[in-house]
């Protein structure tokens, strides 16, 4: 049995000491000054962010994910590449969420861009984090993209039997994903449900834009949040999620 990789452990290390994770997570399409990138995720990383995720699903190329990285390369937290597709896979980075998504149409999306990535991640020497990616409610950019067949924000219980299925399959991590900007996020009853009767690590993400809703979140079961859009339109209420969920011990 292989042994888990650096990042694998630190994430672990963080869920078994009851530390909620957070991922900031930086789109590289958004990317237009680099000067701008370097003190915001300088303050992101002061305030205690867990791990950089890099990606995003329009307009990213493989040199924008380098350009964003060679900004990141100093910190010593993770860089963790959030795939749309292959094409964003860099050496650059320490490890990629290694995602199907579960409940797409496409069977692409589910095993066949896998493996079309997983000798060049083996070349790459990257660490991949085996993770099932469930699309929910709202849905944005990434449902329509990998044609996923939400699931509704009021059902619980078609998440949770994703989750089990995942978790059988050997899968860690479950991304509950609404959808990048989404109106409303994954509900606080969801993450209840699916945390409670799996045993499977849930990554939230999608419209968390206030300490009060991450720390609901967090406070529901969810492992680890992700934000995006806000760190883009106000860093500034970014790093009070981040600070704010530090205070939430989940043990
Ligand atoms: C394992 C590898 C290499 C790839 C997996 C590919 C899969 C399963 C993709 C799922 C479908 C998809 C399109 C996911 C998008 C994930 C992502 C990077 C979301 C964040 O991007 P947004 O913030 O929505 O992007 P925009 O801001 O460009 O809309
Ligand atoms: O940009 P936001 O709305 O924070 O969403 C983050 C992430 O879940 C998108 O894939
Ligand atoms: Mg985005």
């Amino acid at each position: 049995m292989k042994t888990k990789g650096k990042v694998a452990n630190y994430l672990q290390k963080l869920i078994e000491d009851g530390h909620p994770i957070h991922f900031s997570l930086i789109d590289p399409e958004k990317v237009t000054d680099i000067d701008l990138l370097d003190r915001v995720t300088s303050r992101l990383y002061k305030a205690g962010t867990s791990a950089f995720l890099i990606g995003g699903t329009l307009g990213v190329s493989k040199e924008k994910m380098d350009a964003t990285l060679t900004v990141l390369r100093n910190y010593d937290i993770p860089k963790i590449i959030f795939p749309s597709n292959i094409n964003l896979i860099t050496e650059k980075a320490d490890a990629l969420l290694f995602m199907s998504l579960l409940n797409s149409d496409d069977l692409y999306y589910v095993i066949g861009a896998q493996v079309s990535a997983s000798l060049i991640v083996k070349l790459a020497k990257l660490e991949a984090i085996p993770t099932g990616y469930l699309i929910v409610g709202h849905g944005g950019t990434a449902a329509h993209i990998g044609r996923a067949r939400v699931i509704p924000y009021d059902n619980p219980e078609l998440a949770l039997a994703y989750a089990l299925a995942a978790e059988y399959m050997g899968m860690e991590y479950l991304y509950l994903e609404a959808g990048s900007g989404a109106p409303e996020t994954v509900r606080p009853d969801m993450i209840r449900i699916v945390s409670s009767s799996s045993g499977i690590n849930l990554i939230v993400g999608g419209g968390i834009r206030s300490p009060e809703r991450a720390t609901e979140l967090v406070k529901a079961g969810a492992k680890a949040i992700v934000t995006g859009n806000i760190i883009e339109s106000d860093s500034e209420r970014a790093i009070k999620i981040i600070e704010s969920i530090q205070k939430v011990n989940v043990s």
